[in-house]
């Protein structure tokens, strides 16, 4: 049987370029050990840490995917079954259990499917134990969401709300403004535009900041940390200003405001030991608030498994709302 994956020919310098990635296309064995599944790619996850994770070249790009399953020596899945698995950017691959996060087909109709890497995938679960985790939100609270329209801000936005805060947004363009508050933020600027930044979080939380979910990081996440209120709670999501920068990152202490307010910083990655055994739970609460009507979902899909790399660029330039995707199959 042939397989099909893309690997990146170099480091990334920068901002990744098309010409940093090549097809390449071999055979795989389709003899599977115990515990191990076969199967097919159905869409492919494009995130940010994929521009971080320091993964050689020469290997199949990492990543999550949802895939159908094309024979199994896995007691917990059958061939037809739907999973979510942490493959790379492969149509055809063997997957160890460890790597298998859930089958998709039992909480997914086929025409969501995308939502498995996405909502009810690692974004979502993200959103969902980052932010209430960590900020530990209390109704009435303000809460300030950068990256508000993407994957995972998307949906801390929405879960803010169904906590009672009022919430805080900031993203790159006006139509993702509209967006943010078509989800219910009640404050939303464009970090692109507005000339001071520390202004525009005055004029948006005139009453200051309890709980900041940061995924941008930078001169931004120091202005908006320097205007948190006593006791106030940051979860260190991401830091995505600084991916693609070439020179060191340069910004504002945060010191004085972490010490004078008695701020509580922590940073975390989602498949740490305290969260993973817990994503059940996420699953099934993100997916009862969604069809209650209480998180709305919104992904940017592209066709095609050749253009994955276009994705990937795109939303590291800020092209996707909500979760950028790549439908194969
Ligand atoms: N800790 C963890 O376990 C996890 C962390 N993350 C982190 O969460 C963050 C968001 O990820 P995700 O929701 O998947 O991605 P998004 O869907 O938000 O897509 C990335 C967005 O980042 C914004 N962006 C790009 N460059 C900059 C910049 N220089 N300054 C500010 N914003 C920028 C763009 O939106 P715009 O137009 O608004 O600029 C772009 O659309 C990332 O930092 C990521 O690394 C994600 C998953 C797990
Ligand atoms: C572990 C990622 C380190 C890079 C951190 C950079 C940015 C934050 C971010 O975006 C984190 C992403 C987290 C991703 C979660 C899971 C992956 O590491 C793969 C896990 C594979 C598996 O265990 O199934």
């Amino acid at each position: 049987m042939k397989t099909k994956y893309l690997t990146k020919t170099k480091a990334f310098e920068g901002l990744p370029k098309l010409s940093d990635f090549k097809i390449v296309e071999e055979d795989i064995e389709e003899n599977l050990a115990d515990g191990e599944i076969l199967t097919e790619v159905v869409c492919i996850s494009v995130d940010p840490f994929i521009r971080v994770y320091p993964f050689p070249p020469g290997i199949p790009v990492i990543g999550f995917q949802v895939a159908k399953v094309l024979a199994s020596k896995n007691e917990k899945y059958q061939k037809g079954n739907l999973v979510m698995h942490f493959g790379g950017w492969k149509t055809i691959c063997k997957v160890a259990d460890s790597s298998c996060w859930y089958r998709v087909d039992n909480v997914l109709s086929k025409e969501d499917i995308t939502q498995g890497v996405g909502v009810l995938g690692m974004p979502g679960m993200t959103a969902y134990f980052g932010f209430l985790d960590l900020c530990q939100p209390k109704e009435g609270e303000t809460v300030m969401v950068n990256g508000c329209a993407g994957a995972v801000g998307s949906l801390v936005g929405q879960i803010a709300k169904i906590k009672g805060c009022k919430v805080v947004g900031c993203c790159g363009s006006d139509e993702k403004i509209a967006f943010a508050k078509s989800l219910g933020f009640d404050e939303v600027f464009n970090y692109k535009t507005e000339k001071s930044w520390p202004e525009a979080i005055k004029r948006c939380a005139p009453n200051g900041i309890d709980c900041f979910f940061d995924n941008v990081g930078g001169q931004l996440a120091s202005d908006i940390i320097n205007q948190m209120n006593t006791k106030g709670r940051i979860a260190c999501c991401g830091s995505i200003s600084s991916y693609n920068s070439k020179t060191p990152m340069q910004g504002d202490i945060v010191q004085p405001a972490m010490v004078s307010k008695q701020l509580k910083m922590e940073g975390f990655v989602i498949n740490e030991d305290r969260f993973k055994p817990r994503h059940p739970e996420g699953v099934k609460q993100m997916s009862q608030w969604i069809k209650e009507g209480k998180i709305k979902v919104r992904e940017t899909v592209t066709e095609g498994f050749e253009n994955t790399p276009k994705a990937f660029i795109g939303m590291l330039s800020g092209d996707n709302i909500g979760k950028a995707v790549v439908r194969v199959n």
